[in-house]
């Protein structure tokens, strides 16, 4: 029962969300009648899905495009704009609020006017909207179809009634909260990243269940707008990927927020009682009840793999692990392959986009892309921000890799001392006795951005001993991945070369 309350809007979308509809799931269409048989069909407008037809349809190929709600998916709608645009805004109320820490004057009010926040980020939603929207298909030659599409037969699905045939298709169907692991939620109102973003009151007490990315970044972002917000992650640490000093820092910085931090803590009941929401927190020590006025739920997600009739295409699927693919993204159905979410572990745009475009060479051109030779870095854009990249020390460890650690805190950097930015690293493993990269982890404001140069090096077979000449711009804070490539060159000082240098410099 994930419905609208009491905080949402009951009216009309506003001019930017009628800007971003008209774009992306515009009123009055009607679906055109299929051109026999097409190269390919996508299913689902995502970012996999747009980038796919996209590519294809450049390429030459005959391609239809079928999405259920809105072109642009997950990323647009509900997911990285909207809440990139509102971490933006919490950010400058937290920089307002330390003004003194900067050598500037806190402003006598700081009022937190959240309608104009969530104003300003459907705004920027329908900016951005227009690159995701139906007339730039249309001009690049796609044939788009509103409507839940399923398989009929291993070349052939529907939608709405409209029988399409393919050489190849493409699952392009993305994922969902996984909302069916608390007891009591689906009975009573609660968000997820589908409805919070239709928030036009701030909740005053806000539950988040999940230390994930997207309990993280929401949590601190809904808590610099003023709710009293509590995080509960069932694991000792939030982001339990990422490397324990990474992880600990993010605690340390939401516990400086204010928000009521409880890790190792379950949520693992929820009612409603004298019209506010109780959640039982379970820990290994104690057990408490909590009551607030909404509960958003960041407790990961299940692929889209229902209604599309995969049984009839012949197609193999988990409802948890999504399509089973194999590393050039082929279903077993040779003819349909699946990218982004709905077969993804890493669940990110970039590596949607970057599936999208393997299946278009695999499925159309021959090609033998694999998705296992992609290096994919991530940010959770939290303050600090956390950003990684290749391979997690116990990784390497587990594949018997030997690893030397190259670690440069922000606060030996100049810009993140000017900056007040002071709080992270940058760490950089490589494979001991050689510079070559074999993962980073990057804890600072900026991490997403710091990440994409080490990401490069990897990809472009570029050693840490090559980054140590790298001249990087003074003062930047992008300077510490270069100090720490000049830690790495100090290795090979050896008392050998020491002495040798020693010896010349004599004279
Ligand atoms: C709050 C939040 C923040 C995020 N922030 C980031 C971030 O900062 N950076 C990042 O890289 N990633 C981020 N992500 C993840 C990112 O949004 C997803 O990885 C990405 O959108 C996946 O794209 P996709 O094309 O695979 O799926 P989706 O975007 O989910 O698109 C799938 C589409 O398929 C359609 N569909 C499903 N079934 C059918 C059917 N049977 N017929 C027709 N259409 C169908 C759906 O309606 C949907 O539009 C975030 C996610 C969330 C929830
Ligand atoms: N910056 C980004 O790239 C970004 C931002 C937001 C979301 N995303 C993507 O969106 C997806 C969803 O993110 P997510 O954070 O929901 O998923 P997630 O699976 O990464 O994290 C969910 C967390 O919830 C915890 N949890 C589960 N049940 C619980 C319970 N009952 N009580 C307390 N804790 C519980 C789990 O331990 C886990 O750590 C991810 O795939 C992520 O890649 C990415």
């Amino acid at each position: 029962m994930q419905q609208r309350n009491a905080f949402y809007s009951t009216a009309p979308p506003d001019a930017h969300d009628r800007e971003r509809l008209e774009n992306v799931h515009p009123t009055g269409w009607r679906n055109p009648q299929p051109a026999g048989r097409y190269n390919l069909v996508v299913v689902g407008a995502g970012t996999a899905g747009l980038v796919a037809a996209h590519a294809a349809a450049a390429l030459g190929a005959k391609v239809a495009l079928i999405e259920r709600n809105l072109l642009g998916g997950d990323c647009l709608n509900v997911g990285c704009v909207p809440s990139k645009a509102i971490i933006r805004t919490a950010r400058l109320y937290a920089e307002m609020r330390n003004a003194e820490q900067y050598g500037a004057q806190i402003p006598g009010d700081i009022r937190i006017d959240f309608a104009a926040v969530m104003e300003r980020m459907r705004g920027i939603r329908a900016r951005i909207s227009r690159s995701d929207s139906v007339h730039r298909l249309i001009a690049a030659g796609v044939d788009v179809f509103f409507g839940q599409a399923y398989f009929t037969g291993t070349d052939t699905l529907a939608v709405d009634g409209t029988k399409l045939r393919f050489k190849k298709a493409l699952i392009a169907t993305g994922a969902r909260p996984n909302t069916t692991c608390i007891p009591g939620l689906v009975e009573i109102d609660y968000l997820t990243n589908e409805n919070i973003f239709d928030l036009t009151e701030l909740p005053r007490r806000l539950l988040v269940i999940g230390g994930g990315p997207l309990g993280c970044e929401l949590a601190q972002a809904f808590c610099r707008f003023g709710a009293q917000t509590i995080i509960a992650q069932e694991k000792p640490l939030f982001l339990p990927k990422e490397e324990r000093d990474a992880a600990q820092l993010l605690s340390d910085a939401f516990a400086r927020d204010g928000i009521e931090v409880r890790l190792n803590t379950k949520a693992v009941n929820i009612r409603v009682e004298g019209g506010q929401k109780l959640v039982d927190l379970v820990s290994d020590d104690y057990s408490i009840t909590v009551a607030v006025d909404a509960i958003l739920v960041g407790t990961g997600r299940v692929p889209n793999v229902d209604s599309l009739n995969l049984e009839a295409a012949g197609v193999d699927f988990d409802t948890i692990t999504g399509i089973r693919v194999d590393d050039f993204l082929c279903s077993s159905n040779r003819r349909i392959y699946a990218a982004g979410d709905a077969c993804l572990e890493h669940k990110f745009t970039h590596t949607a986009d970057a599936s999208a475009r393997i299946v278009v060479q695999n499925a159309l051109f021959l090609g033998r892309q694999r998705l296992s030779a992609l290096t994919i870095p991530w940010c959770t854009y939290t303050d600090p921000a956390i950003a990684h990249v290749g391979l997690y020390v116990r990784q390497a460890r587990e594949r018997d890799i030997p690893v030397k650690t190259f670690t440069i805190p922000m606060h030996d950097v100049d810009r993140a001392i000017a900056d007040d930015e002071e709080v992270g690293f940058v760490k950089i493993h490589v494979k001991e006795r050689t510079d070559r990269i074999l993962g980073a982890t990057i804890v600072a404001r900026h991490a997403g951005d710091m990440i994409n140069e080490i990401t490069l090096a990897m990809v472009a077979g570029i050693g840490l001993r090559t980054l140590a000449h790298v001249i990087h711009a003074y003062p930047t804070q992008a300077e510490a991945i270069k100090k720490a490539a000049d830690a790495y060159n100090r290795t090979r000082l050896t008392p050998r070369i020491q002495w040798l240098l020693r010896r010349w410099l004599t004279w």
